[in-house]
Formats: structure tokens, sequence, C-alpha cells
């Protein structure tokens, strides 16, 4: 299985506003090349907190489309989110944390739960579970706190990263891999840069993890 992040940030680093609201940060190339990479993919990734702060509906202008996966421990994704729309599959990951009555509301909403871990959603578990559902290529759309975590355990392979040329601000605003942070006694996430393009006003850096 082959998983991708792609995010796009201010060029201070920052994927949404301090208020958390949805920014444009990508231009109209941008947005296509997204869509081309959400065709291209089986499944596309995000965490509740962006299903909260953006009720994104993560489907293809252009293709057929993947399955909408969600990370949502505590099942707070509301039943009337536009990823329950119907226009795709939904898979939504939740915990031990999520009460059978939420549970029992997202299925009757047209959801597919599956529970993984007891905390939070155990991510080896949930990419465990989609590659045996064959999912071969994962995209993940973010936020921050989702991103860290796939780093942080070691399971991404690839990262494409766009800047746009604006900045956004605010210590408390969502950056690309927020969570807990790594401490200079841990490992680094270790980064290979493949290619810088310039899209738009903005630049897409691709990279590959070590
Ligand atoms: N510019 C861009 O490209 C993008 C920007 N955004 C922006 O990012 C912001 C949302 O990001 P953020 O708040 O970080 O939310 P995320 O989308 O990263 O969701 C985080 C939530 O996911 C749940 N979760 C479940 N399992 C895990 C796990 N193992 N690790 C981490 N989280 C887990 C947690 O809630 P629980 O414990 O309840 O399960 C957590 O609070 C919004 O402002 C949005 O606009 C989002 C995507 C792309
Ligand atoms: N690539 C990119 N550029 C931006 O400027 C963005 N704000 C985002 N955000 C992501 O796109 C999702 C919107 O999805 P829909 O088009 O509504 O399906 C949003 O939830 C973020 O994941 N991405």
């Amino acid at each position: 299985m082959h998983v991708v992040v792609n995010a796009a940030m201010s060029a201070d680093g920052k994927l949404s506003s301090r208020r958390r609201e949805q920014v444009k940060i990508s231009g109209p190339d941008d947005f296509d090349r997204m869509d081309d990479l959400r065709v291209e993919s089986d499944a596309i990734v995000v965490g509740v907190g962006t299903v909260l702060a953006d009720d994104p509906s993560l489907t293809a202008d252009g293709g057929a489309n993947p399955l909408r996966v969600v990370a949502d421990s505590r099942a707070r994704t509301p039943t009337d989110a536009r990823v329950l729309d119907g226009r795709a599959d939904t898979l939504i990951f939740v915990s031990g944390r999520a009460s059978d009555e939420k549970i029992r509301n997202l299925r009757n909403a047209g959801a597919d739960v599956v529970v993984a871990g007891d905390g939070r959603v155990s991510l080896p578990g949930a990419l465990s579970e989609l590659e045996e559902r064959e999912i071969q290529q994962v995209m993940v759309e973010g936020g921050g706190e989702l991103i860290f975590s796939l780093f942080a355990d070691g399971l991404v392979d690839e990262l494409r990263l766009y800047v746009g040329s604006l900045i956004l601000g605010g210590r408390e605003a969502p950056t690309l891999a927020d969570g807990d942070g790594f401490a200079i006694r841990e490992r680094f996430p270790k980064l290979e840069l493949h290619s810088v393009e310039r899209i738009d006003d903005g630049v897409l850096l691709r990279y590959s993890v070590s």
C-alpha cells in the first residue's frame, strides 16, 4: 500500500486560519492536481477535525470516487455531514471510546463503521483493514493532528505539499504536523525532496519519506 499525504499550507506553514476556517490556499490548477490525485487513489482519509471544520465532500470531479475514510475515535461525525451524502462509500474508523448509539446512528446514515483500537483510532490497524479491502493507494488530506500521528507511526510514504503565497499567522492555527510534536532525542521523520514545481502563484514540493 502507498500512503500519500497531500496538503496545502501558507508560506508561514499554516493549514487554515486561527479560527480553523477553511482557507483557499491552492489556486485553480492546484485544486485540479488535487482532484487528479483523488481520482487515482482508492481511498481518501481525513481526521474528524477536518470533517467538523470543513465539512468536505471528498469526492472527485473527474472520475470514479474513491472510498471516503474518517478517523473518528468517538463517532463525532455529524449524520448530516457531506461525507455521508451517499455520493461515494464512506468508512468511519472509531475506537472503543465510541458509544453503541453513535455507531448505530452513523450506520443508519449509510456509513460502514469499523472499530480500530481502544483510545484513539489505531492507524496501523486502520491501514491494515484498508489493505485487506485491496486499497492500494491512500490519499491523506489532513488535518494536522492526523498527519502528525501518521508520521509518528511511520506510515507515510510520500508528501505532496503545496505552499501558497499568503501568510495566515496565529500560534493556534493548524500546521502540517500538530499533535505532540517530536523531540530531539527522538527520530525526526526525514524527507527526500524529489521535485519543486511552480503551480498558480505557489510551489508544489514532492517528497518521499526515508
Ligand atoms: N490546507 C489543507 O490542505 C487542509 C487544511 N485542513 C484544516 O485543518 C484543520 C483540521 O485539522 P485538525 O484539527 O488537526 O483535525 P484532523 O482532521 O487532523 O482530525 C483530528 C482528530 O482526528 C481524530 N483522530 C482519530 N484517531 C486519531 C489518531 N490516531 N491520531 C490523530 N487524530 C486522530 C481525533 O479526534 P478523536 O480523538 O475525537 O477521534 C483528532 O482530534 C481545519 O482547520 C481544516 O480547515 C484540513 C485538511 C487539509
Ligand atoms: N489542497 C488543498 N488546498 C486548499 O487550499 C485547501 N483548503 C485544502 N483543503 C482540503 O480540501 C478539502 C475540501 O474538500 P472538498 O472539495 O469539499 O471535497 C478540505 O476538507 C481539506 O481536506 N486542500
